[in-house]
């Protein structure tokens, strides 16, 4: 991906490109069309579809008629792919923008506080990202959630489900899913394991969030109390004692906080 691909991706997320498209079907959308539904004028518009044409994402049909492909239908809001494009081409993409010169920072370098990150230099928040997905733009926190459903779409819930003896587990064990968005692996994990129980661990805003994800996605665990939602900020609270396990998956600050304090030999 190059920065042209991931600027264009952004204005194809950001816009709704794949959804205004949708209703035309395989015949296509006149560029002036598209341009009413999104404010961009035809001339630009064209350009950045072409780029990702180009690339394989969204059809030309005909000269200036623009339709879905596969690819593209990728990127329509519905996708948790088309969350996971979007995080990777705002803010993810911004940090990256600073990390040379943060990394070669005298104080910024050798830092390794949450706020004093890339991110942090390129957005000038003082503020951990965390803070930020919580209290300045919850849009964006919700939004992480969902590319983290993406992330595990494209590359692992099934290697995690089979790379852990999660069947073997004796009936009632409990897992937190700590730091676990809104629990995406947890209810694979749930689904295919009946004799586990989930205690879902996040941030409040998350958490919320998370209890619908779960009553339309396994409302057969739900039904059951087999899940069990509770809100954390796992920097200054303490997980939920006492479960058989903790799992804990992209999720470094989680690790490095139960590492410091100890977790009294239970299995992480
Ligand atoms: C990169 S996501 C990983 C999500 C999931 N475990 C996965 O692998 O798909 C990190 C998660 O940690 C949560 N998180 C970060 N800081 C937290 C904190 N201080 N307390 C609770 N949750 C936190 C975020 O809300 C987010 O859902």
């Amino acid at each position: 991906m190059n920065h042209f691909t991931a600027s264009c991706l952004n204005v194809a997320v950001t816009s709704k490109l794949a959804d205004h498209l949708l209703p035309a079907g395989p015949q296509g959308l006149q560029v002036n069309k598209l341009s009413k539904l999104t404010g961009i004028i035809p001339n630009k518009l064209s350009r950045v579809l072409r780029l990702l044409a180009h690339k394989g994402c969204f059809k030309e049909v005909e000269p200036d008629v623009w339709a879905n492909n596969r690819l593209s239908m990728e990127l329509l809001s519905q996708q948790p792919t088309s969350a996971l494009v979007g995080l990777f081409t705002d803010e993810a993409y911004v940090a990256g923008t600073t990390l040379s010169s943060t990394l070669t920072d005298s104080h910024y370098g050798p830092s390794v506080q949450l706020n004093e990150a890339s991110w942090n230099r390129a957005m000038n928040f003082t503020g951990t990202l965390w803070d930020f997905y919580q209290n300045v733009d919850p849009a964006r926190g919700l939004r992480l959630a969902e590319a983290q459903i993406g992330y595990c779409h494209v590359l692992t819930f099934e290697s995690v489900l089979h790379g852990y003896p999660f069947k073997d587990l004796p009936t009632g064990t409990t897992i937190c899913d700590l730091g676990g968005g809104f629990g995406h692996v947890s209810m694979h994990i749930a689904k295919a394991c009946p004799q586990l129980r989930i205690i879902l661990q996040d941030q409040p805003g998350t958490i919320a969030a998370a209890k619908s994800y779960w009553e339309k996605g396994a409302p057969e665990v739900v039904r059951e109390g087999r899940v069990e939602f509770i809100a954390i900020d796992f920097i200054t609270q303490v997980p939920k004692q006492g479960c058989d396990y903790y799992f804990i998956k992209n999720v470094v600050t989680a690790r490095r906080t139960l590492s410091d304090r100890g977790t009294d030999g239970v299995p992480i």
